[in-house]
């Protein structure tokens, strides 16, 4: 007998999800993933709700596209389980109502656009329209371009338009703005808050923190396959209570990660930022070590920050799942 689709409300644990109209359509429970005896995913629980952009962010190997293939169901966990609309993840009535962007996709060159878009609509049952396709992905010039004559960013844009022909209610995008313009990575943005506007839930991995900051209502910031923070960018932010001193120095080579509270030094050209955790403490010690300093700016942490020092924070609490089970091993 065929389970019936989850009706559940979403529950306040999940921040950005607690409006009584968005129901939770995917979810993961006590997820644990091990290739060869290491632990890719360490006991992850999460809700995705409809209408929602979930941002999963973290850095490289922290375990964003692991957890986007076994919701698809492409991986099998080896513990806890995964819901999608109610099915198990990756069986026939799940895959119908979700659609994907990965990473790692080829595209037989021997077809143009439009064909492509055919194709991939033909494999659903109530795909969308060809039009609406086309427009979402900002493909209404080269439609009858051979996908083998695509720049990289032309080619993005094309994965993504075969990831939103089947009328998606569930869209997953593994980084999909990789090598668009700014103009193409704008159109994407666009056509996500669109589709998050229809009711469509989308699960976004991005190293691009803006792109998270303007799309997601909520964040989870994975790092070594552990949750080390979830909420939305404004809880993220102010998670985080420190600030950043901003200025310009001639390079006199001053070792300023002897300021105190200073947390972090940074330099981007003639410009050194300093994380702080007592902005008083640590404008007193710069202003005595340089009293000449120019273009002193005070500013709270914007998610780029934060997602940094949140990442670093948690170097020694987390020992890691990855440790963890070879401790184990
Ligand atoms: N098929 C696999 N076999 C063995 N190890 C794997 C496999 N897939 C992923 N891993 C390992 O699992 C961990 C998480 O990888 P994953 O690809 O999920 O990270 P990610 O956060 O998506 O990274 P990135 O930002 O670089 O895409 C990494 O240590 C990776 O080496």
């Amino acid at each position: 007998m065929q389970p019936s689709l989850t009706t559940q409300i979403c529950n306040e644990s999940a921040p950005a999800c607690n409006l009584p109209s968005r129901r939770v359509i995917a979810s993961a429970r006590s997820v644990t993933k091990r290739f060869n005896g290491k632990t890719a995913l360490h006991d992850i629980n999460l809700d995705i709700c409809s209408g929602q952009v979930l941002a999963i962010l973290g850095a490289n190997g922290a375990g964003k596209t692991t957890l986007i293939n076994i919701l698809l169901g492409r991986l099998n966990v080896d513990a806890g389980e995964v819901s999608v609309f109610g099915y198990p993840a990756g069986s026939l009535p799940a895959k119908r109502r979700a659609g994907v962007l990965l990473q790692v996709a080829a595209l037989p060159e021997t077809l143009k656009i439009k064909e492509h878009i055919q194709l991939f609509q033909s494999y659903y049952p109530q795909p969308m329209a060809y039009q609406k396709v086309i427009e979402y992905a900002g493909l209404q010039e080269m439609q009858h371009r051979y996908s083998k004559k695509l720049s990289g960013g032309e080619k993005q844009r094309l994965l993504f338009a075969l990831s939103i022909c089947g009328n998606p209610k569930l869209l997953f995008l593994d980084e999909p703005s990789v090598g668009m313009d700014v103009e193409a990575r704008k159109g994407l943005w666009q056509a996500i808050l669109d589709l998050k506007k229809s009711g469509t839930a989308i699960v976004l991995t991005t190293h691009y923190l803006e792109e998270a900051d303007r799309l997601a209502d909520e964040i989870v910031l994975l790092k070594q396959g552990e949750i080390i923070q979830r909420g939305t960018t404004s809880q993220i932010k102010a998670s985080v209570s420190h600030a950043i001193v901003r200025f310009s120095a001639n390079d006199s080579g001053t070792d300023y990660t002897t300021i105190a509270a200073v947390e972090r030094v940074t330099s981007s050209g003639k410009f050194i930022e300093l994380a702080s955790s007592d902005i008083n403490q640590t404008l007193k010690a710069l202003l005595i070590l340089e009293p000449q300093v120019q273009d002193l700016t005070v500013s709270n942490m914007g998610l780029e920050d934060a997602f940094l020092h949140l990442n670093q924070q948690n170097e020694h609490t987390t020992t890691g799942a990855t440790n963890k089970q070879g401790e184990q091993a």
